[in-house]
């Protein structure tokens, strides 16, 4: 039986990037850039100003204060019309290009302004305040390499070099199928003995958080037709995700017939609680996941195995949440001969996670998995854990590192 480290590595071992596509920029942000983007000119385009202020030649202003000429003003967006002259300065603004004969630029806030004229208060360098030719980036070079997150800077980035259609990885179409007899849709009453199908929407909340794109099959009754007709449509998207179904019951029927529809199973049991029986196939190049019908196992091993093959279908390289380290406030018990993730609540107290238990660990307990941000691992061979340890702890949100105000 792998760990869940063997498992995840088993997993992302056999996906792979899914084809590219030209979208929109702003549909680019979030998305992973699939091909080099390299500058077809310059930037900036030419020498311009850093400041509102005055473009000068740096040796009139030797000695301070030193009095100069306004011969001219050119605005950002305007055109340059003539050269500086000795004894003399430009009004000029930001971003507004350079006039021949002036190497820097004074700041308005450092001269004196007397209509004509203005006098120079403050020491002059030359090249001071200017922003040069070329100087950000040159033509030619690779200003985003393929694989970056696109994110608001490289959306600049891509809008400064006319970049209005963007490769992108393809996003993932993840289909989505619950198991169950007992199973009724949202808008349903419930009525004892019946469960409303709550997994194939926080599966797809998951699946539209990790940026891919849910498509909900519905439910599988527990008999082999209804699997066959769901498990077909649901292997027709780039990635099927089923929950229930996949334990010792004797209506467990969804490797069973994964296998009769040709899904080579890559494994089944992880060791692990909660998700003990994950299992994992491909179909040809696409992965299905089998995951437990408990909700809490059920977006644990979302989180811990499908999350990251998503992402790396993706182009996303960075496809695993890391663990941090962080102090257990209390003793934890288990069972020794698996490893157990515990919902936890995380905080951040003088600059170390603290995690506290969520609440009741049976996995059957959904409240607990509202209340966690985090899970907390707990090893192999423990029995106990006490409190004040060090345990390994992956953050589950990302407003954990936020403050309340
Ligand atoms: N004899 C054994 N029994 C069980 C084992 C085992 O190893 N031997 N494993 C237990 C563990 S651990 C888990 S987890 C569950 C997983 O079982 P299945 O994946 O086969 O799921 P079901 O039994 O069908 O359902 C489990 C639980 O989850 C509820 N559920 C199912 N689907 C949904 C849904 N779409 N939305 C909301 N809730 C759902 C279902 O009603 C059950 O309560 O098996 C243990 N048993
Ligand atoms: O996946 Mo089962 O919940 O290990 O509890």
């Amino acid at each position: 039986m792998p760990s869940f480290t063997e498992a995840r590595n088993i997993i992302l071992d056999r996906v792979t990037p899914l084809g590219i596509e030209r979208v929109g920029i702003l549909e680019a942000a979030g998305r992973v850039l699939a091909e080099d983007v390299v500058a077809p000119w310059e930037m900036p385009l030419c020498d311009n100003s850093a400041m509102d202020g005055f473009a000068v030649r740096a040796a009139d202003c030797a000695t301070i204060p030193a009095a100069l000429k306004v011969t001219g003003y050119i605005p950002a967006g305007g055109e340059v019309t003539g050269a500086v002259e000795s004894g003399c300065a430009i009004r000029i603004m930001t971003g507004a290009p350079l006039p021949p004969g002036c190497d820097a630029v004074v700041p308005v806030e450092e001269t004196e302004d007397d209509g004509a004229a203005i006098r120079v208060v403050a020491p002059v360098k030359e090249r001071q305040h200017i922003r040069f030719k070329g100087e950000d980036v040159a033509t030619g070079e690779t200003v985003i390499p393929a694989g970056t997150l696109i994110q608001p800077p490289e959306v600049s980035m891509l809008a400064s070099f006319g970049k209005a259609l963007v490769p992108v990885f393809r996003k993932a179409r993840v289909a989505i199928l619950s198991t169950g007899d007992e199973l009724v849709e949202l808008g349903e009453p419930p009525v004892p003995g019946k469960i409303i199908n709550s997994n194939t929407l926080s599966l797809a909340a998951a699946v539209r958080q990790c940026g891919a794109e849910p498509i909900v099959i519905g439910i599988a009754r527990d008999n082999r037709e209804s699997h066959r007709e769901k498990l077909a449509e649901g292997l027709k998207a780039d990635a099927l995700i089923t929950s229930a179904g996949v334990s010792a019951g004797d209506r467990d029927l969804v490797r069973d017939v994964l296998a009769e529809m040709g899904v080579e199973q890559i494994f089944w049991k992880v060791d692990m609680k909660p998700g003990g029986p994950t299992a994992f196939g491909m179909h040809g190049a696409k992965p299905v996941f089998s995951l437990p019908g408990n909700p809490v196992s059920t977006m644990v091993t979302f989180e811990l195995f499908a999350r990251p093959a998503l992402l790396r279908m993706m182009g996303h390289r960075r496809v695993v949440r890391p663990f941090v380290k962080a102090i257990l406030r209390e003793d934890a018990k288990k069972k020794p001969g698996k490893v157990n993730f515990l919902r936890v609540q995380v905080t951040v107290q003088e600059g170390r996670f603290v995690a506290s238990t969520a609440g009741d660990q049976h996995t059957g307990i959904l409240r607990t998995m509202v209340r966690a941000n985090g899970l907390a691992l707990l090893p192999l061979e423990a029995s106990i854990v006490h409190a004040g340890s060090e345990v390994d702890l992956m953050l589950l949100r990302d407003d954990v590192t936020m403050l309340e105000r």
